[in-house]
């Protein structure tokens, strides 16, 4: 996608139609001003915020010119993940995958890094909602330690949700919370198969996030994210021989459905050292 700096709106035609962009660029522009200042605004709940940058960014989405000068299209790339299953399913299997290079900007993108490594001794050993051994190996970070970082990843997140919808054959719902937390998986860390909304606790979760950071180049393997074709009426993984293939790239920001069955598969990191784990910013839009 070509970016258009967002100061930079197309040059004004004399047509009525031109004008009537000319207002609306403007009007968007100041609506996500706004939408920018509320999001901040603790104020307000976080389903009022979330139903607030909902309604502003289905409002951008209706200009006529909003492929070229979006905003929108200021964060990274929007990658195509080729699945490495031979023959398409024909029916959604929730395995749909959306993928955005270059997220961040590699300021933003070093900055989360080093909230990762300035806060080794806060992290605390992760668990499943099942509490079953053996089933995940990593620590987690809470958002409280990096608020400010909370908010800009979670702004830029929801910028980009108009992006999705399609990809990921979901339809738009209503934000009302955005979970976030900073994980770690060293050297054989892993995460086994598991969808991230099988218990009443976490029934509301929409969608999963994942963005991932480390130093580079690389000082780990392994660590990609398996993705399951999954029954979409009662959760099923189908086929475990059928699975797409995310590799965990710095600054890669992924989105999927939190029904789909998933595992990170395990991490070798030959230098144990923290500064060398795969760290990820990840969490989940819940309705
Ligand atoms: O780290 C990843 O790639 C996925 C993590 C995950 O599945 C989870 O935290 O629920
Ligand atoms: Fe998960």
């Amino acid at each position: 996608m070509t970016a258009v700096p967002p100061d930079h709106p197309p040059q004004p035609t004399p047509s009525g139609v031109g004008r009537l962009n000319q207002r609306f660029h403007h009007l968007v522009a100041q609506s996500l001003t706004t939408l920018e200042d509320l999001l901040e605004d603790e104020g307000l709940t976080a389903l009022e915020r979330g139903r607030l940058a909902l309604d502003i960014l289905a409002l951008a989405q209706q200009s006529p010119e909003a492929a070229e000068w979006s905003p929108l299209n200021s964060i990274g790339h929007l990658v195509k993940e080729t699945p490495e299953v031979s023959q398409p399913l024909e029916t959604s299997c929730l395995d749909e995958v959306v993928c955005f290079d270059d997220f961040l900007s590699p300021e933003e993108n070093q900055n989360a890094l080093a909230i990762a490594l300035g806060q080794q001794e806060d992290f605390v050993p992760s668990s499943t909602t099942s509490k079953a051994d053996n089933y995940r190996q990593s620590s987690i970070l809470y958002a409280t330690y990096f608020p400010q970082f909370y908010h800009q990843l979670k702004r830029k997140i929801l910028v980009a949700l108009p992006q999705i919808w399609h990809p990921l054959n979901h339809s738009p719902f209503s934000v009302t919370q955005v979970e976030m937390q900073l994980t770690v998986h060293g050297d054989g860390c892993y995460y086994k198969v598991h969808n991230d909304s099988g218990s009443p606790e976490t029934i509301t979760r929409e969608l999963t996030y994942v963005y991932y950071v480390h130093s580079q180049p690389a000082q780990f393997s392994g660590g990609e994210l398996r993705l399951y074709p999954t029954d979409p009426h009662d959760g099923r993984l189908l086929d475990r021989k059928r699975f797409k293939t995310i590799t965990p790239e710095n600054n890669r920001l992924v989105l999927f459905n939190s029904r789909c069955q998933h595992e990170v598969m395990p991490v070798r990191c030959p230098s144990h050292e923290f500064e060398a784990s795969r760290f990820t910013f990840n969490g989940w839009l819940r309705r």
